[in-house]
Protein backbone atom coordinates (compact mmCIF):
# COMPACT_ATOMS: atom_id res chain seq x y z
CA UNK A 1 0.00 0.00 0.00
CA UNK A 2 1.00 3.63 -0.73
CA UNK A 3 -1.12 6.54 0.93
CA UNK A 4 -0.80 9.53 -0.14
CA UNK A 5 -0.03 12.03 2.85
CA UNK A 6 -0.58 15.82 3.30
CA UNK A 7 1.01 17.80 5.88
CA UNK A 8 -0.24 21.36 6.91
CA UNK A 9 1.29 23.77 9.08
CA UNK A 10 4.85 21.74 7.90
CA UNK A 11 6.62 24.54 8.50
CA UNK A 12 5.76 24.46 12.22
CA UNK A 13 7.66 22.71 14.85
CA UNK A 14 4.67 20.03 15.00
CA UNK A 15 4.16 19.95 11.19
CA UNK A 16 8.09 19.32 10.63
CA UNK A 17 7.90 16.72 13.49
CA UNK A 18 4.98 14.59 11.06
CA UNK A 19 7.35 14.99 8.11
CA UNK A 20 10.66 13.77 9.79
CA UNK A 21 8.31 10.52 11.19
CA UNK A 22 6.63 9.98 7.85
CA UNK A 23 9.71 10.39 5.77
CA UNK A 24 10.96 6.93 7.19
CA UNK A 25 7.47 5.23 7.13
CA UNK A 26 6.91 2.07 4.40
CA UNK A 27 3.75 2.85 3.32
CA UNK A 28 3.75 7.30 2.99
CA UNK A 29 4.16 8.86 -0.03
CA UNK A 30 4.09 12.77 0.76
CA UNK A 31 1.72 14.70 -0.96
CA UNK A 32 1.36 18.28 -0.30
CA UNK A 33 3.31 20.27 1.98
CA UNK A 34 1.72 23.34 3.21
CA UNK A 35 2.23 26.81 5.52
CA UNK A 36 0.29 30.25 5.91
CA UNK A 37 2.94 33.29 6.17
CA UNK A 38 5.73 30.98 4.52
CA UNK A 39 3.52 29.76 1.59
CA UNK A 40 6.19 29.92 -1.26
CA UNK A 41 8.75 29.10 1.10
CA UNK A 42 11.36 26.07 0.22
CA UNK A 43 11.05 23.62 3.15
CA UNK A 44 15.18 23.48 4.05
CA UNK A 45 14.91 27.32 4.64
CA UNK A 46 12.65 26.77 7.51
CA UNK A 47 13.60 22.98 8.36
CA UNK A 48 16.88 22.54 7.88
CA UNK A 49 17.16 19.11 9.09
CA UNK A 50 14.59 17.61 6.79
CA UNK A 51 17.51 16.76 4.33
CA UNK A 52 15.64 14.43 2.17
CA UNK A 53 12.90 16.82 1.63
CA UNK A 54 14.85 20.14 1.32
CA UNK A 55 14.11 20.58 -1.96
CA UNK A 56 10.39 20.99 -1.81
CA UNK A 57 8.17 24.13 -1.54
CA UNK A 58 5.32 24.95 0.81
CA UNK A 59 1.63 25.41 -0.59
CA UNK A 60 -1.00 27.85 0.95
CA UNK A 61 -3.03 26.12 3.55
CA UNK A 62 -6.44 25.82 1.74
CA UNK A 63 -9.03 22.88 1.37
CA UNK A 64 -8.66 22.41 -2.40
CA UNK A 65 -4.89 21.77 -1.78
CA UNK A 66 -5.24 18.85 1.29
CA UNK A 67 -8.03 17.19 -0.40
CA UNK A 68 -7.24 14.49 -2.67
CA UNK A 69 -4.71 12.93 -0.40
CA UNK A 70 -5.55 9.96 1.39
CA UNK A 71 -4.21 11.23 4.97
CA UNK A 72 -3.92 14.93 6.02
CA UNK A 73 -2.19 15.61 9.07
CA UNK A 74 -3.20 19.18 10.58
CA UNK A 75 -0.55 21.01 12.26
CA UNK A 76 -1.79 24.64 13.05
CA UNK A 77 -3.35 26.59 15.65
CA UNK A 78 -6.39 25.94 17.09
CA UNK A 79 -9.30 27.29 15.25
CA UNK A 80 -7.59 27.24 11.46
CA UNK A 81 -7.68 23.44 11.94
CA UNK A 82 -11.51 23.53 12.51
CA UNK A 83 -12.25 25.54 9.28
CA UNK A 84 -10.24 23.50 6.86
CA UNK A 85 -11.42 19.86 8.82
CA UNK A 86 -14.93 21.04 8.22
CA UNK A 87 -13.86 21.59 4.40
CA UNK A 88 -12.13 18.16 4.19
CA UNK A 89 -14.04 14.91 2.16
CA UNK A 90 -15.46 12.57 5.15
CA UNK A 91 -13.60 9.56 3.07
CA UNK A 92 -9.95 11.24 4.06
CA UNK A 93 -8.21 10.22 7.55
CA UNK A 94 -7.92 13.91 8.84
CA UNK A 95 -4.88 13.88 12.12
CA UNK A 96 -5.16 17.29 13.82
CA UNK A 97 -2.13 17.81 15.66
CA UNK A 98 -4.35 20.76 17.59
CA UNK A 99 -6.92 21.15 20.32
CA UNK A 100 -10.12 22.18 18.04
CA UNK A 101 -11.66 17.92 18.29
CA UNK A 102 -10.05 17.26 21.84
CA UNK A 103 -12.64 18.04 24.29
CA UNK A 104 -16.44 16.24 24.32
CA UNK A 105 -17.84 18.78 26.67
CA UNK A 106 -19.05 21.91 24.74
CA UNK A 107 -19.17 24.26 28.32
CA UNK A 108 -15.99 22.64 28.97
CA UNK A 109 -14.16 24.37 25.26
CA UNK A 110 -16.08 27.16 26.01
CA UNK A 111 -14.63 28.08 29.18
CA UNK A 112 -11.09 27.61 28.21
CA UNK A 113 -11.14 28.10 24.91
CA UNK A 114 -13.65 30.79 24.70
CA UNK A 115 -14.81 29.97 20.92
CA UNK A 116 -17.51 27.74 19.47
CA UNK A 117 -17.27 24.11 20.08
CA UNK A 118 -16.05 22.50 16.87
CA UNK A 119 -17.12 19.15 18.37
CA UNK A 120 -15.33 16.07 19.53
CA UNK A 121 -13.06 13.14 17.35
CA UNK A 122 -12.15 9.68 18.66
CA UNK A 123 -9.00 10.53 21.01
CA UNK A 124 -5.43 9.58 19.56
CA UNK A 125 -3.98 8.38 22.79
CA UNK A 126 -3.94 4.23 21.83
CA UNK A 127 -2.61 3.44 25.76
CA UNK A 128 -5.74 5.32 27.10
CA UNK A 129 -8.10 2.38 27.99
CA UNK A 130 -10.70 1.76 25.42
CA UNK A 131 -9.29 4.70 22.93
CA UNK A 132 -7.30 2.01 20.34
CA UNK A 133 -10.87 0.66 19.68
CA UNK A 134 -12.16 4.13 18.96
CA UNK A 135 -9.27 4.59 16.41
CA UNK A 136 -9.87 1.72 14.46
CA UNK A 137 -11.14 2.46 10.95
CA UNK A 138 -11.33 6.21 11.99
CA UNK A 139 -11.41 9.13 9.50
CA UNK A 140 -11.44 11.60 12.10
CA UNK A 141 -8.80 11.55 14.92
CA UNK A 142 -8.39 14.45 17.70
CA UNK A 143 -3.82 13.85 18.85
CA UNK A 144 -3.93 14.69 22.91
CA UNK A 145 -2.18 17.63 23.99
CA UNK A 146 1.25 17.17 25.06
CA UNK A 147 0.61 17.61 28.83
CA UNK A 148 -2.45 15.59 28.90
CA UNK A 149 -0.04 13.15 26.81
CA UNK A 150 2.52 12.42 29.81
CA UNK A 151 -0.16 12.94 32.31
CA UNK A 152 -2.65 10.42 31.05
CA UNK A 153 -0.35 7.93 30.39
CA UNK A 154 0.97 8.71 34.24
CA UNK A 155 -2.32 8.17 36.31
CA UNK A 156 -4.49 6.40 33.95
CA UNK A 157 -3.71 3.13 34.58
CA UNK A 158 -4.07 3.75 38.54
CA UNK A 159 -7.38 4.58 37.73
CA UNK A 160 -8.51 2.01 35.48
CA UNK A 161 -7.62 -0.45 38.13
CA UNK A 162 -9.50 1.84 40.80
CA UNK A 163 -7.06 2.10 43.19
CA UNK A 164 -7.10 6.10 43.30
CA UNK A 165 -9.24 8.44 44.81
CA UNK A 166 -10.93 11.03 42.57
CA UNK A 167 -10.43 14.40 44.32
CA UNK A 168 -6.93 16.12 44.95
CA UNK A 169 -5.21 14.98 42.21
CA UNK A 170 -1.95 17.31 41.61
CA UNK A 171 0.36 17.91 38.33
CA UNK A 172 3.02 19.26 37.81
CA UNK A 173 4.74 19.44 34.31
CA UNK A 174 8.36 21.08 33.08
CA UNK A 175 8.06 21.38 29.62
CA UNK A 176 10.62 22.57 26.73
CA UNK A 177 9.80 25.70 24.87
CA UNK A 178 8.98 24.08 21.30
CA UNK A 179 5.91 23.16 23.45
CA UNK A 180 4.85 26.90 23.16
CA UNK A 181 5.42 26.71 18.86
CA UNK A 182 7.97 28.51 16.80
CA UNK A 183 6.07 31.89 16.70
CA UNK A 184 8.05 35.02 18.60
CA UNK A 185 6.71 35.04 22.27
CA UNK A 186 8.60 37.33 24.56
CA UNK A 187 8.51 34.68 27.29
CA UNK A 188 10.39 32.52 25.03
CA UNK A 189 13.33 34.81 24.41
CA UNK A 190 16.63 32.68 25.32
CA UNK A 191 17.68 35.62 27.53
CA UNK A 192 14.49 34.53 30.04
CA UNK A 193 14.30 30.89 29.91
CA UNK A 194 18.25 29.92 29.80
CA UNK A 195 19.30 28.87 33.06
CA UNK A 196 16.32 29.38 35.05
CA UNK A 197 12.83 27.95 35.53
CA UNK A 198 9.30 29.72 36.03
CA UNK A 199 5.68 28.25 36.34
CA UNK A 200 2.61 29.68 34.01
CA UNK A 201 -0.93 29.39 33.69
CA UNK A 202 -0.84 28.42 37.57
CA UNK A 203 -4.63 28.33 39.38
CA UNK A 204 -6.55 26.19 37.60
CA UNK A 205 -6.16 27.99 34.28
CA UNK A 206 -4.52 25.98 32.15
CA UNK A 207 -6.56 24.82 28.84
CA UNK A 208 -4.81 21.25 29.20
CA UNK A 209 -6.62 20.75 32.70
CA UNK A 210 -10.28 19.92 31.03
CA UNK A 211 -8.33 17.41 28.36
CA UNK A 212 -6.57 16.07 31.41
CA UNK A 213 -9.96 15.38 33.29
CA UNK A 214 -11.62 14.04 30.35
CA UNK A 215 -9.00 11.31 29.85
CA UNK A 216 -8.56 10.46 33.87
CA UNK A 217 -12.45 10.63 34.11
CA UNK A 218 -12.65 8.01 31.00
CA UNK A 219 -10.23 6.08 32.36
CA UNK A 220 -12.07 5.47 36.25
CA UNK A 221 -15.52 5.51 35.19
CA UNK A 222 -16.52 8.79 37.23
CA UNK A 223 -15.64 12.17 37.58
CA UNK A 224 -11.65 13.02 38.40
CA UNK A 225 -10.74 16.84 39.36
CA UNK A 226 -6.99 17.76 38.90
CA UNK A 227 -4.62 20.73 39.79
CA UNK A 228 -2.41 21.29 36.87
CA UNK A 229 0.29 23.55 36.68
CA UNK A 230 2.70 23.43 33.63
CA UNK A 231 6.35 25.08 34.04
CA UNK A 232 8.68 26.31 31.41
CA UNK A 233 12.09 24.80 31.25
CA UNK A 234 15.32 25.79 30.11
CA UNK A 235 15.38 22.73 26.96
CA UNK A 236 14.15 22.81 23.45
CA UNK A 237 11.94 19.34 24.09
CA UNK A 238 10.66 16.93 26.68
CA UNK A 239 8.40 16.88 28.95
CA UNK A 240 8.91 15.78 32.68
CA UNK A 241 5.45 14.77 34.20
CA UNK A 242 5.15 14.48 37.97
CA UNK A 243 1.44 13.53 39.27
CA UNK A 244 0.07 12.31 42.68
CA UNK A 245 -2.94 11.10 43.70
CA UNK A 246 -4.28 9.36 46.85
CA UNK A 247 -4.43 6.33 47.01
CA UNK A 248 -8.11 4.70 47.98
CA UNK A 249 -7.81 2.63 51.67
CA UNK A 250 -6.03 -0.09 52.22
CA UNK A 251 -4.36 0.37 48.62
CA UNK A 252 -0.48 -1.24 48.83
CA UNK A 253 2.56 0.03 46.41
CA UNK A 254 2.31 -3.75 45.93
CA UNK A 255 -0.96 -3.30 43.73
CA UNK A 256 -0.37 -0.63 41.99
CA UNK A 257 3.03 -1.63 40.41
CA UNK A 258 1.02 -4.64 39.64
CA UNK A 259 -1.58 -2.45 37.97
CA UNK A 260 0.82 -0.41 35.90
CA UNK A 261 3.15 -3.17 34.86
CA UNK A 262 -0.19 -4.81 33.92
CA UNK A 263 -1.44 -1.85 31.67
CA UNK A 264 1.87 -1.65 29.82
CA UNK A 265 2.90 -5.03 29.45
CA UNK A 266 2.27 -5.12 25.97
CA UNK A 267 2.48 -1.46 25.05
CA UNK A 268 5.49 -1.40 22.69
CA UNK A 269 6.28 2.38 23.66
CA UNK A 270 5.21 3.01 27.48
CA UNK A 271 7.90 1.89 29.75
CA UNK A 272 7.26 1.11 33.16
CA UNK A 273 11.00 1.48 34.30
CA UNK A 274 12.61 -1.15 36.87
CA UNK A 275 12.46 0.07 40.29
CA UNK A 276 14.62 2.73 41.24
CA UNK A 277 15.34 4.12 37.99
CA UNK A 278 14.01 7.17 37.32
CA UNK A 279 12.53 8.79 34.52
CA UNK A 280 14.56 11.41 32.29
CA UNK A 281 13.87 13.36 29.00
CA UNK A 282 17.20 12.98 27.66
CA UNK A 283 16.16 9.01 27.09
CA UNK A 284 13.11 9.83 24.90
CA UNK A 285 14.12 12.62 22.60
CA UNK A 286 13.14 12.42 19.17
CA UNK A 287 11.82 9.37 20.09
CA UNK A 288 7.84 7.60 20.65
CA UNK A 289 8.69 6.58 23.96
CA UNK A 290 7.39 7.42 27.22
CA UNK A 291 9.33 6.21 30.52
CA UNK A 292 7.26 5.94 33.85
CA UNK A 293 8.12 5.60 37.33
CA UNK A 294 5.93 5.59 40.75
CA UNK A 295 6.68 5.07 44.43
CA UNK A 296 4.24 5.70 47.17
CA UNK A 297 4.52 7.75 49.73
CA UNK A 298 2.61 6.10 52.77
CA UNK A 299 2.94 9.10 55.31
CA UNK A 300 1.08 11.25 53.08
CA UNK A 301 -1.18 8.13 51.39
CA UNK A 302 -0.44 9.27 47.40
CA UNK A 303 0.69 7.70 44.74
CA UNK A 304 3.51 9.28 42.57
CA UNK A 305 4.39 8.99 39.43
CA UNK A 306 6.76 10.58 37.16
CA UNK A 307 7.15 10.20 33.51
CA UNK A 308 8.47 11.64 30.56
CA UNK A 309 8.03 12.26 26.79
CA UNK A 310 9.38 14.24 24.23
CA UNK A 311 6.58 16.66 23.44
CA UNK A 312 7.29 17.13 19.83
CA UNK A 313 7.25 12.84 19.46
CA UNK A 314 4.96 10.97 21.44
CA UNK A 315 3.44 14.29 22.48
CA UNK A 316 2.37 15.50 19.47
CA UNK A 317 3.39 14.02 16.19
CA UNK A 318 4.33 10.24 17.14
CA UNK A 319 1.40 9.75 18.50
CA UNK A 320 -0.31 11.38 15.47
CA UNK A 321 1.41 9.02 13.03
CA UNK A 322 0.04 5.81 16.10
CA UNK A 323 -2.97 6.99 15.39
CA UNK A 324 -2.74 7.02 11.97
CA UNK A 325 -1.39 3.68 11.58
CA UNK A 326 -4.02 1.98 13.90
CA UNK A 327 -6.48 3.39 12.13
CA UNK A 328 -5.66 2.50 8.59
CA UNK A 329 -4.88 -1.23 10.05
CA UNK A 330 -1.36 -0.90 9.40
CA UNK A 331 1.44 -2.19 11.84
CA UNK A 332 0.79 0.46 14.60
CA UNK A 333 4.63 1.56 15.13
CA UNK A 334 5.22 1.83 11.14
CA UNK A 335 7.40 4.81 11.12
CA UNK A 336 8.16 4.97 14.60
CA UNK A 337 11.47 2.80 15.31
CA UNK A 338 13.36 5.89 16.50
CA UNK A 339 15.18 5.45 19.32
CA UNK A 340 16.03 8.25 21.70
CA UNK A 341 18.72 11.01 21.00
CA UNK A 342 20.92 11.33 23.98
CA UNK A 343 23.49 13.10 24.94
N1 LIG B 1 4.61 22.20 19.87
C1 LIG B 1 4.11 21.18 20.56
O1 LIG B 1 4.80 20.54 21.40
C2 LIG B 1 2.69 20.77 20.37
C3 LIG B 1 1.84 21.40 19.46
N2 LIG B 1 0.55 20.98 19.32
C4 LIG B 1 -0.37 21.67 18.42
O2 LIG B 1 0.07 21.59 17.06
C5 LIG B 1 -0.35 22.76 16.36
C6 LIG B 1 0.88 23.41 15.72
O3 LIG B 1 1.76 23.80 16.77
P1 LIG B 1 3.29 24.16 16.56
O4 LIG B 1 3.83 23.43 15.40
O5 LIG B 1 3.92 24.04 17.86
O6 LIG B 1 3.16 25.72 16.16
P2 LIG B 1 4.14 26.57 15.22
O7 LIG B 1 3.89 27.98 15.59
O8 LIG B 1 5.52 26.06 15.31
O9 LIG B 1 3.58 26.30 13.75
C7 LIG B 1 2.31 26.77 13.37
C8 LIG B 1 2.05 26.36 11.94
O10 LIG B 1 0.73 26.79 11.56
C9 LIG B 1 0.80 27.68 10.43
N3 LIG B 1 -0.22 28.72 10.62
C10 LIG B 1 -0.18 29.78 11.46
N4 LIG B 1 -1.33 30.50 11.38
C11 LIG B 1 -2.11 29.86 10.46
C12 LIG B 1 -3.40 30.11 9.91
N5 LIG B 1 -4.14 31.14 10.31
N6 LIG B 1 -3.87 29.26 8.97
C13 LIG B 1 -3.13 28.21 8.55
N7 LIG B 1 -1.89 27.93 9.03
C14 LIG B 1 -1.39 28.73 9.97
C15 LIG B 1 2.20 28.24 10.45
O11 LIG B 1 2.55 28.61 9.13
P3 LIG B 1 3.63 29.80 8.81
O12 LIG B 1 4.89 29.41 9.48
O13 LIG B 1 3.75 29.73 7.33
O14 LIG B 1 3.02 31.07 9.30
C16 LIG B 1 3.00 27.02 10.93
O15 LIG B 1 3.22 26.12 9.89
C17 LIG B 1 -1.05 23.67 17.38
O16 LIG B 1 -2.43 23.48 17.35
C18 LIG B 1 -0.46 23.18 18.68
O17 LIG B 1 -1.29 23.48 19.74
C19 LIG B 1 0.09 19.91 20.01
C20 LIG B 1 0.87 19.24 20.92
C21 LIG B 1 2.22 19.67 21.21
C1 LIG C 1 5.55 25.10 26.69
C2 LIG C 1 4.19 25.48 26.17
O1 LIG C 1 3.88 26.65 26.03
N1 LIG C 1 3.34 24.47 25.91
C3 LIG C 1 2.01 24.69 25.39
C4 LIG C 1 1.28 23.38 25.21
C5 LIG C 1 1.52 22.73 23.91
C6 LIG C 1 0.33 21.92 23.41
O2 LIG C 1 0.12 20.74 23.59
O3 LIG C 1 -0.56 22.72 22.86
P1 LIG C 1 -2.04 22.56 22.31
O4 LIG C 1 -2.95 22.06 23.35
O5 LIG C 1 -2.40 23.96 21.93
O6 LIG C 1 -2.00 21.65 21.15
C7 LIG C 1 1.17 25.56 26.32
O7 LIG C 1 1.31 25.48 27.52
O8 LIG C 1 0.29 26.23 25.79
Amino acid sequence: MSLTVAVSGASGYAGGEVLRLLSTHPEVTIGSITAHSNAGQRLGSLQPHLHSLADRVLEDTTAEVLAGHDVVFLALPHGASAEIAAQLPADTLVIDAGADHRLESADAWQQFYGSEHAGHWPYGLPELPGRREHLRGARRIAVPGCYPTSSLLALSPGYSAGLLQPEDVVIVAASGTSGAGKSTKPHLLGSEVMGGMSPYGVGGGHRHTPEIEQGLSWAAGESVQVSFTPTLAPMARGILTTATAKLRPGVTEAQVRQAYSDAYADEEFVHLLPEGQWPATKSVLGSNHAVLQLAVDAHAGRVIVSAAIDNLTKGTAGGAVQSMNIALGLAENAGLAHQGVTP
